[in-house]
């Protein structure tokens, strides 16, 4: 296996689309997209987030060449997706969160099937195995459990070789187990080299895979980086921690070395501080606990979880 290159698989420049006629609407056409940027490279998981209605689906179809586009660029591969032939379909899998797959198929038959189809097809009894869908491999994909179902689905997705996989919430309906079976899968597929693009409304699971994390809200892209970058401190939000401890109720909160930080009690004996923290302030501390004769039961530190930035990108007001 060659060093997987990062070169870019999908790049979308100014994306516009508009759908519609809209009832409610007087007939009109309404703007969905209204400049998404994103880009995913080969070797790496790129996240798609976004809130309900943020317009995810709707550039996830133009990627894929399901829907035309209004204005802007789609290149997948390098080529425009939409009227692109069947030669580029094949180099892209796809995994849709209702798997679309017959629901009166057997899922070894049905991957078999797939193999066929293509000409450099993976193996299916190796995914069978990784997957673990051999426990069930003659069952009806209707008689499945929602977790089965979604890892056919990534096996379908992927027994055609692709270069490009795209995940609509991957681990939805799935146990922990099989949640980390399909995790590791990602990463080592990620690590072959595939540009594997995710959605997910599960901001826990875009931390743990996503190289690179893209915020779309009302139709634009508002935020990008590393998981790193997205919640590191800026300027902005300077405030980005937070000290927890729990101690004996009703101490004193007037502490001049610490009155930078905002110190206050949330509920007896459960202390927050909130504030831009240097290091000399947990000596700071350590001198008050010292002096008041304290020993705290707990203590803990956090910094902002991509959640804490996405919530704070898409508002916290649902839509
Ligand atoms: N064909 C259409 N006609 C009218 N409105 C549409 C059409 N397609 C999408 N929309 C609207 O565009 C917005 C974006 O939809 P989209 O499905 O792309 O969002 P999403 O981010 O995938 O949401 P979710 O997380 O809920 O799946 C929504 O407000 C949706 O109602």
């Amino acid at each position: 296996m060659g060093v997987p290159n990062d070169d870019p698989c999908l790049t979308i420049t100014g994306l516009i689309r508009d759908c519609g006629p809209v009832p409610g609407l007087d007939g009109k056409m309404i703007r969905v997209l209204a400049g998404v940027d994103f880009t995913a490279r080969r070797g790496q998981v790129t996240a798609l987030l976004g809130a309900n209605g943020a317009g995810k689906t709707t550039t996830l179809e133009c990627a894929q060449g399901l829907q035309p586009i209004d204005g802007g660029e789609v290149l997948l591969l390098g080529q425009a997706p939409y009227g692109a032939g069947a030669d580029l379909r094949a180099r892209a899998g796809v995994m849709l969160q209702d798997g679309g797959l017959p629901p009166s198929a057997r899922p070894v038959a049905l991957l078999r099937h797939i193999a066929g189809m293509y000409a450099d097809p993976r193996d299916v009894d190796s995914l069978v195995d990784r997957l673990g869908i051999g426990s069930f491999a003659k069952t009806g994909i209707r008689r499945l459990s929602g977790g089965q179902r979604q890892r056919v689905a990534l096996a379908a997705a992927l027994v055609g070789n692709p270069e490009v996989l795209f995940l609509d919430e991957p681990s939805a309906g799935l146990d922990p187990q099989s949640r980390q079976i399909v995790f590791e899968l990602i990463q080592e597929l990620r690590d072959e080299g595939l540009g594997i693009i995710l959605t997910t409304h599960l901001l826990d699971d875009a931390q743990k895979l996503a190289d690179y994390v893209y915020i779309i809200d009302a139709g634009r892209t508002v935020a990008r980086g590393t998981v790193a970058e997205l919640t590191a401190r800026t300027a902005d939000h300077a405030a980005g921690r937070e000290m927890t401890f729990t101690a004996p109720a009703g101490l004193s909160l007037s502490v001049p070395a610490l009155d930078h930080l905002i110190l206050t009690e949330e509920a007896p004996g459960s202390y927050t501080l909130r504030g831009t923290f240097a290091p000399a302030d947990l000596v700071n501390l350590a001198v008050w606990w010292n002096d008041a004769g304290i020993l705290p039961d707990s203590i803990h530190m956090a910094s902002r979880t991509l959640e804490d930035v996405f919530l704070e990108l898409s508002g916290r007001e649902i839509r």
